[in-house]
């Protein structure tokens, strides 16, 4: 009788090929598919981190290795499928020591076909099970996280208090409150302080009625001062905190900040954090980190490269309660694949060739902080699957332990590629990317920010002067108008090594065009697309490489893309892949002529 189970994969594991090959042909006689194998310890761990297994037979001698590594690793990677030992009758007690550490079952050699058929359903039929009860529990977790994330992003304060009194749980926006209406509140870990003050005296009556009736309190309208001189107004309602069984565990303080908000800011935002720029997209830029920082939810960053997401990290990390806790960076590309794993989650002692101490991992160091991970969109398949393991359940094991570690980091993610896309193509998993991207960031090209060109040239020309002893103190019109026209592949980054570059070559007190590189006098521009096709909207072709570049001035691919378009400065924009602010500021930048168009 076939019992199929079907999509079941199989991965089998042994260093006798005669074996693998009868396993698989039995196996997928069977009808169990795909039935892969693998042949060392290393292509088994290469496997497992590629596609998801249902079983797992794998030999428990395995050259230098065993197969209890094997059943180690996949649990290191926080898969649950089964995992079949095949022994030989000598190490019958290894087998059962791998039984013991979590092995579903062992086959002892020469393997009987029929035991194997037997044990391999059993274990499906189990795992299947299990699965089952574990997606209804992820379901259950994806719902705590879901009302996790709106208990910590939304603008009201939300405290939870047991019957002493004692402050059980509050988001973000309590503690930003709490702070500011009692400093030093919420580290005592209690309210009773706050029911002290003249301003609340009702508090703690409002909390033992709730307490004690299981009834709501009428909502309270408190004004107290706070530091600096000025007033709050704070309205405060409180429920009971139902326990799911009818009762209730403590009560459920709603803070809402009532004061009127400061007048608007006069003038624009010129400097914020590390950032310089007044543009509007940096305005806007600014505002979202400000909100978004305050919020402990994960953010990840885009943008090209140089367009300072490492700067909009530490911007969100300073905006945050974290603020005073370390902010740990991570280049995911600098590190080779191969230590990347240890790198972030650390290891024991002996868990690998090299490893002769305990190394504690960067996700540790960040404990309490936020830990920064800049080029995500390149981590290898495996690591994405233990990051995602990570970000679901906030544990994880260092290399070579089997005891989970816990810990509270808030994760900002940063990539110059475009992660969708790398979703869309089966590079980049689906559910990690959405748990990085609970909130994302999105930086402006330079191009885009034209007024801030100048604004950085004149600071980093203030910052880098000085330091080579020169005394420069402007740019020429000429070499403001390349500047401005350039369309900045490298943005931010790129434009300081240019002034760089340009106040070593200045030899008197003004930038000339002469001393900017042939880039920006004679730049490549791309060429100018043929069609409104190849400029659709989502794909931005200005940020992606040029696949070929032609030799025409900036001037000159402005006029060609205004030939084409018939004079029609939007279809040309898109034509270029910039947006019509840019294409207007080039005009007037590079001083075109648009009488020489024909329409
Ligand atoms: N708005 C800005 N104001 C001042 N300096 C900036 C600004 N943007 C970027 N920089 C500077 O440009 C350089 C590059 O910034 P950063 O490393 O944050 O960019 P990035 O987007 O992370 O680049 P990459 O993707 O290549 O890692 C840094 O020296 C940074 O200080």
């Amino acid at each position: 009788m076939k019992e199929l189970e079907p999509g079941a994969a199989i991965l089998v594991i042994d260093d006798e090929e005669s074996l693998r090959n009868t396993f698989q042909f039995f196996l997928q006689n069977q009808g169990y598919s795909p039935v892969v194998t693998a042949a060392t310890f290393e292509e088994a761990v290469r496997e497992i981190g590629t596609r998801r297994y249902d079983l797992i037979i794998s030999d428990i001698v395995l050259g230098g290795h065993t197969g209890i590594d094997v059943l180690k690793r996949t649990r290191e990677l926080g898969l649950n499928c089964p995992v079949v030992m095949i022994t030989g009758y000598p190490t019958v007690e290894t087998a059962a020591d791998a039984v013991r550490l979590g092995a579903f079952d062992y086959i002892p050699k020469p393997v009987d076909k029929e035991t194997l058929l037997k044990t391999a359903r059993l274990a499906l039929k189990q795992y299947q099970l299990e699965e089952g009860q574990r997606r209804a529990e992820q379901e259950r977790e994806r719902n705590r996280a879901f009302l996790e994330t709106v208990f910590k992003s939304v603008t009201d304060g939300i405290v939870t208090v047991n019957d002493n009194l004692d402050i059980m749980e509050l988001n973000p926006a309590a503690r930003l409150l709490l702070n500011e209406l009692y400093p030093g509140l919420v580290d005592q870990r209690s309210i009773v302080p706050m029911c002290g003050l003249h301003t609340f005296s009702s508090l703690k009556k409002d909390l033992l009625y709730v307490l004690k009736t299981g009834q709501e309190s009428t909502p309270t309208l408190c004004e107290c001062d706070i530091e600096g001189g000025r007033k709050k107004v704070v309205s405060i309602a409180i429920a009971p905190l139902k326990d799911g069984a009818g009762g209730y565990e403590g009560a459920v303080m709603v803070l809402r900040d009532l004061t009127a908000p400061d007048p608007p800011q006069s003038g624009r935002r010129k400097q914020f954090h590390r950032f310089l720029g007044a543009s509007d997209a940096m305005q806007a830029a600014y505002t979202l980190i400000e909100n978004v920082g305050r919020l402990d939810l994960n953010v990840l960053i885009t943008g090209e490269s140089g367009t300072g997401k490492e700067l909009a990290a530490e911007a969100l990390h300073q905006e945050s309660h974290r603020k005073n806790r370390p902010l740990v960076k991570v280049d995911c590309t600098a590190i080779p694949e191969t230590l990347l794993e240890s790198e972030l989650f650390g290891h024991r002692k002996g868990s690998f060739t090299g490893a002769d101490r305990d190394r504690m991992g960067r996700i540790l160091q960040a404990d309490g902080g936020t830990l920064f991970l800049d080029e995500i969109g390149d981590i290898p398949p495996m690591m994405q699957l233990r990051l995602l393991r990570f970000l679901q359940e906030s544990t994880f094991y260092p290399v070579g332990q089997d005891m989970p570690l816990r810990v509270d980091v808030r994760v900002i993610a940063a990539t110059n590629v475009n992660l969708k896309e790398k979703v869309q193509a089966g590079a980049f998993r689906e559910d990690l990317y959405f748990r990085l991207r609970v909130i994302d960031v999105i930086l402006p090209p330079l191009r885009e920010r034209g007024e801030d060109i100048l604004l950085l040239a004149h600071h980093f020309i203030n910052e880098i002067a000085p330091k080579i002893d020169k005394n420069i103190s402007g740019i020429s019109d000429q070499a403001v108008q390349l500047l401005m026209g350039y369309h900045w592949p490298g943005n931010v980054r790129e434009l300081k090594h240019v002034i760089e570059r340009a106040c070593v070559l200045c030899p008197g007190p003004t930038i000339a065009t002469d001393h900017l590189s042939k880039e920006i006098s004679h730049p490549v521009l791309p060429p100018v697309a043929t069609s409104d096709a190849d400029t659709d909207e989502g794909s931005q072709p200005h940020m992606a490489q040029p696949a070929a570049a032609t030799e025409l001035t900036p001037a000159e691919c402005i006029l060609q893309a205004l030939q084409k378009s018939g004079g029609n400065k939007a279809k040309a924009a898109r034509l270029l892949g910039i947006d019509r602010t840019t294409l207007y500021r080039r005009i007037r930048a590079l001083q075109i002529d648009l009488s020489q168009i024909d329409t």
